[in-house]
């Protein structure tokens, strides 16, 4: 009997030892869980160690956007060791509008480090230096680009010059191949027009070193993209695993860049002159060494290689990924490369190329850009941000330094702003024949507020310009036995799934050839480039 009476007491004292240890351990589960939690903000549960990373899945904008359904345009998901707040649709203008400077910050997550040696306008939280380093940035792009007529008429002509270049290239591959695909042209044309604005020079479509320095923008963008796995998860950098590796060739590729634009900037320095700027990059040296001595900020920054960099790696990665999609809709839907030929012809006759002066009589290729860049929402996410103070947010308090993710795309597919979101129709920013600014204005792909994109006003003339031309000169069509998909690759931008085309002259190549010499076109815009900054100055 008392054995008996043992064994139960037994039974019993094990039982509620292990009913401890399990209370004790769902605790600490819970607790660890819930460590840096944003308090009663909704959210998908999230597991041990990676949090939600795993459910985020390829397409993280629209695990985001099936989210936002669930719990709110305000949730919070757990990736990592890190508590992410995922702004989606109304709650993207209260944050970067209404309480912009409380959100303008940048998360100190490892893979920014590297970015312009660490010294990034783009990928640095916001200080006192950062703002007039940014507003000196911001006055340079537009000093080149779209500041007055003047400096529009420059840009025009780098862009016209690059775009005739890139055409014959593409009638030669046609030529050559028939079908070929055009993604490392784009890249290079791109990079190309950057390169004049800011070094006054382009390379050879033959160049490899430029090939091999501009052709590695699907490695910078997936690590640098929101959802970045080793951002989140820094200890995958202690031991070999696909992530460390994918990680030391960002770290690489980066370390290149900034070599390759540190040359150009020492070459700039031995002979520029403050009476004769003579593009970007001497407008760079002039004015940020200027600020410096004015702040006090320390001589030992090169802030010139990092802003030259920022400028140059931003614009190269996102336009061409644009025209990426430009070329891949105007072959997928036919029909409205016809509308787009017809609407051009109608305007422009066959003597001449496009120009900007036509742009306010072609809404029809402005309607046709505005929903290219909703319908792919090609950058999904903006760079992640974060919160610079505590703050709250619909009635939810954000802690200071908390990672906010801000999901473009929600806005762009969003049911309530466009009607059959997931269909691609240009004519939805057309009222009686004329672009519908309002409409136009709702498309999210620039950001907004303190952190909107410095570059917005340069990339929609220079993508009307590419598509006018493009349209005005040639039929671009696909590979029949490839016929073309929208899949894409998630990372900072979305970059499409290679594909392969055609590229024929609709009649002779005269306008195309009809060239003066790259070099001797360089020269004249370099005059008016120094005239322009004296009379800036
Ligand atoms: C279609 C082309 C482009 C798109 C869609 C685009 C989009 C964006 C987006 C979404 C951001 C992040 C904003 C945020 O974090 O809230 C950004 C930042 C930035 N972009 Fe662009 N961009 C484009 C072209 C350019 C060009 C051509 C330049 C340079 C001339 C440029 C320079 C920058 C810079 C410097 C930033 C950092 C701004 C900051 O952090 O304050 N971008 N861009």
């Amino acid at each position: 009997m008392d054995v008996i009476q043992e064994e139960i007491t037994a039974t019993k004292t094990r039982a509620l030892l292990l009913a401890c240890v399990t209370l004790l351990f769902s605790f600490h589960l819970w607790r660890w869980l819930r460590h840096g939690s944003v308090d009663s903000m909704p959210g998908p549960f999230g597991w041990p160690i990676i949090g939600n990373a795993a459910q985020m899945g390829n397409t993280p904008h629209r695990y985001f956007a099936r989210m936002a359904k669930k719990y709110g345009n305000v949730f919070q998901i757990k990736l990592g060791c890190r508590t992410v707040v995922v702004l989606n649709g109304d709650s993207i203008k209260q944050a970067l509008i209404r309480q912009g400077p409380e959100f303008a910050g940048r998360p100190d997550f490892v893979s920014f480090q590297f970015v312009s040696n660490g010294d990034s306008l783009a990928f640095n939280t916001i200080t006192d230096w950062w703002k007039v380093h940014r507003k000196v940035a911001h006055s340079t792009v537009r000093m080149f680009s779209t500041g007055n007529p003047q400096t529009k008429k420059t840009f025009e002509h780098h862009v016209l010059c690059e775009v005739k270049e890139l055409l014959q290239l593409l009638l030669g591959k046609t030529k050559e191949h028939k079908y070929f695909q055009p993604m490392t042209y784009l890249v290079v044309s791109t990079a190309n027009i950057m390169s004049a604005v800011c070094f006054g020079k382009r390379y050879s479509y033959e160049d490899e070193e430029f090939q091999q320095m501009v052709g590695r923008n699907d490695q910078f963008t997936k690590t640098v993209g929101a959802g970045s796995i080793v951002d989140v998860m820094p200890w995958l950098q202690l031991f070999p695993n696909p992530i460390k590796t994918i990680f030391d060739n960002f770290k690489a590729l980066n370390f290149e860049f900034n070599l390759f634009i540190r040359d150009k900037v020492m070459e700039h320095r031995k002979t520029v002159q403050s009476s004769a700027i003579r593009d970007m990059t001497d407008a760079f040296i002039v004015a940020l060494d200027q600020l410096r001595d004015k702040t006090g900020a320390s001589l030992q920054k090169d802030y010139v290689t990092s802003t030259v960099g920022d400028i140059f790696g931003a614009s190269q990665d996102t336009l061409s990924t644009a025209l990426q999609w430009i070329i891949l809709i105007l072959v997928k839907y036919p029909d409205m490369q016809v509308r787009l030929q017809q609407e051009v012809d109608k305007v422009v006759d066959r003597n001449r190329l496009p120009s900007i002066e036509d742009q306010p009589h072609l809404p029809y290729v402005m309607a046709f850009i505005y929903e290219v860049m909703r319908f792919t929402s090609f950058v999904p996410l903006t760079i992640p941000h974060s919160t610079v103070t505590d703050t709250s947010i619909m009635g939810y308090t954000v802690p200071k330094n908390t990672v906010v993710f801000i999901n473009q795309w929600s806005i762009n597919h969003d049911p309530e702003l466009w009607e059959h979101p997931e269909t691609f129709d240009p004519e939805r920013f057309l009222r009686d024949g004329v672009l519908n600014k309002d409409k136009a204005s709702s498309v999210l792909i620039f950001s907004l507020g303190k952190r909107r994109c410095i570059g917005e006003e340069l990339s929609k003339l220079q993508l009307f310009l590419f598509t006018s031309v493009i349209t005005h000169q040639c039929n671009v069509s696909a590979d029949p036995s490839n016929p073309p998909k929208l899949e894409y690759n998630y990372g900072l931008t979305l970059k499409p799934l290679p594909f392969s085309i055609e590229v024929l002259l609709r009649d002779d190549a005269y306008l195309l050839n009809n060239n003066q010499t790259l070099a001797a076109d360089t020269e004249e815009v370099n005059d008016n480039l120094a005239t322009n900054s004296q009379t800036k100055q």
